[in-house]
């Protein structure tokens, strides 16, 4: 973690105001805290989009073709049994539907979809908002096989919407890319600024992580094997002639973009910016933290700079090298942990020393495909794996249930969020951090029937859930949490007569910030 310009603690708390303190500390309290929403608090449905993937050969030619989804343009599918199918067999059981059953989402787009078309529905005003500073989820949910990672990351010559997030980010940027490296995002909302040594090791960081790419070109060039080769080929980021978004800035302004990339793989989070290690070595597991705002973040992840959309887009395929991923019956390149990469945009205003105005999120997750284990015939590790990713996205539904409930009924439930590691990380997204939105996958094969039903009921409840939104306003001066860094950091910090004795006390109380203590016995043992 990055430390802080004042030394010790006791050299903060000497100079704290206490009724200086509480003033920050209620104003910020007044505008942050849900569910006490403020006027500037938005509420709108959880976004939910459902896309269906084409047939491949194989199974029109194995019959899986037999009409089961029927779209009825803009928003509705209809789900209808296989004539074949367990469910319609057993007619005796009349909770199955026989007739078919309707579905309603923000918008549902067809096998024939470019992806071009499914980003502009879909992601990119979520890529406005964050480079207008505000913070957004966005996260696939769909069986294994469904195509998900398709629609995620796509192959280089039909980018998905990672890529082209990443495109529109840097071509609205344009030349207003802020170069400096002496301010970095810390925790979920606030920045640090970086002294020489800590920028030489930013910089050295990036030297060495960047070579690695060099080195997977050179090795991906002899490739033998087709499924390696598929994901990690494609070295220059494809054009993917997205239009840029007119942002209406000064000249002043400048935006310092930095990336994570992380996965939730059985419980444990690892970074996929750190190499796997060889051999019989594990990987290291990093911690949940929320800070005081109840922001959950990674404790310890890496974040990178990066200055154009081919910097990061590196960094997406050489964390991608690093994810878990494993050939199963139903997909030969199934991904086996929840993805997450996070995109932060801090607005600076460029003038004399960098001010930030704000620090904003982006998050797409790639979730792992919920799986039948029947059906995949797992075994071992791959069943372990399963019984966890189905674990998780057990949870994530039981959340949006309990939200829904909440929404609409008393007394309220409790949302258990902490079941899993993926709905903790998620969780701010859903009670007033940002907004959210879902990708459904599914597949229209007759075989998968069930599961399909099973997913599409699940976006049902989804698409009720109303999600908090908290516009926050721009950093005031000498007022938030953000602003704290500034402060303690800059060198005028000791001038008399300024408020910075509060903002310390503010800084040092998100220093408190809460450790996941399962995590901590986990690690130990
Ligand atoms: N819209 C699409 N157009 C063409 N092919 C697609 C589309 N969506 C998915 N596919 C293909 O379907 C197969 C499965 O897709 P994908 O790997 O994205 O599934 P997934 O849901 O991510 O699976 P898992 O959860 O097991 O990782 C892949 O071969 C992919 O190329």
């Amino acid at each position: 973690m990055m430390e802080s310009c004042l030394n010790t603690k006791a050299e903060r708390r000497d100079q704290v105001v206490v009724e200086d303190l509480r003033r920050d500390l209620v104003s910020e309290f007044a505008t942050l805290t849900y569910p006490q929403l403020s006027s500037a608090d938005e509420q709108e449905h959880l976004k939910v989009y459902l896309r269906i993937r084409p047939f491949s050969a194989a199974e029109s030619h194995n019959g899986e073709s037999q009409d089961c989804v029927t779209i009825e343009p803009p928003d509705t599918a209809l789900l209808k049994p296989p004539k074949l199918s367990l469910s319609a067999r057993h007619s005796s059981d009349k909770s199955l539907p026989q007739t078919g059953q309707r579905f309603q989402f923000s918008q549902v787009y067809g096998p024939e979809t470019p992806q071009r078309d499914f980003f502009q529905g879909t992601v990119k005003d979520l890529v406005r908002d964050v480079l207008e500073g505000g913070n957004s989820l966005v996260f696939t949910y769909g069986v294994t096989n469904a195509g998900k990672t398709f629609t995620f990351l796509g192959p280089d010559a039909d980018a998905g919407i990672l890529p082209r997030t990443l495109d529109v980010i840097f071509s609205s940027i344009g030349e207003q890319v802020f170069n400096g490296t002496s301010i970095k995002p810390q925790r979920c909302r606030e920045f640090t600024r970086l002294n020489a040594e800590q920028q030489a090791e930013e910089a050295a960081f990036k030297i060495r992580f960047f070579r690695q790419f060099k080195e997977n070109e050179r090795s991906n060039a002899s490739l033998q094997n087709s499924t390696n080769k598929s994901l990690f080929e494609g070295t220059s980021m494809m054009d993917t002639s997205e239009q840029r978004i007119n942002l209406e800035v000064d000249t002043n302004t400048k935006f310092s973009v930095w990336v994570s990339f992380c996965e939730i793989y059985n419980e444990n989070i690892h970074d996929l910016l750190e190499a796997a290690p060889s051999g019989a070595m594990k990987r290291m597991n990093l911690r949940l933290s929320q800070d005081i705002k109840g922001n959950s973040f990674v404790k310890d992840l890496r974040w990178v700079q990066v200055n154009t959309a081919e910097e990061a887009y590196k960094v997406l395929k050489l964390g991608k090298k690093n994810q878990s991923f494993s050939e199963t019956r139903l997909n030969f390149l199934s991904s086996r942990s929840h993805s997450i990469f996070s995109i932060r945009i801090l607005r600076i205003e460029d003038i004399g020393t960098p001010r930030v105005h704000t620090v904003s999120e982006l998050c797409l997750c790639d979730l792992a495909g919920s799986e039948r284990c029947a059906k995949t015939q797992n075994k071992g590790e791959r069943l372990k794996e399963a019984g966890n990713i189905n674990m998780s996205l057990l949870i994530l539904g039981k959340c949006l249930n309990a939200l829904r409930h909440n929404q609409q009924a008393k007394p309220p439930q409790h949302v258990p969020f902490r079941e899993s590691k993926l709905t903790h990380y998620l969780q701010s997204f859903f009670c007033g951090r940002g907004k959210a939105c879902m990708i459904v996958n599914i597949n229209q094969c007759a075989s998968m029937y069930d599961e399909t039903l099973n997913v599409l009921k699940f976006s049902a409840v989804a698409q009720k859930v109303v999600v908090l939104s908290s516009r926050l306003p721009p950093i005031a001066p000498k007022r938030s949490g953000c602003e704290v860094s500034i402060i303690i950091n800059t060198a005028d910090r000791d001038r008399p007569g300024n408020r910075r004795s509060s903002l310390i006390g503010w800084d040092s109380s998100l220093e408190d910030v809460q450790e996941d203590e399962d995590d901590e016995e986990k690690i130990r043992a």
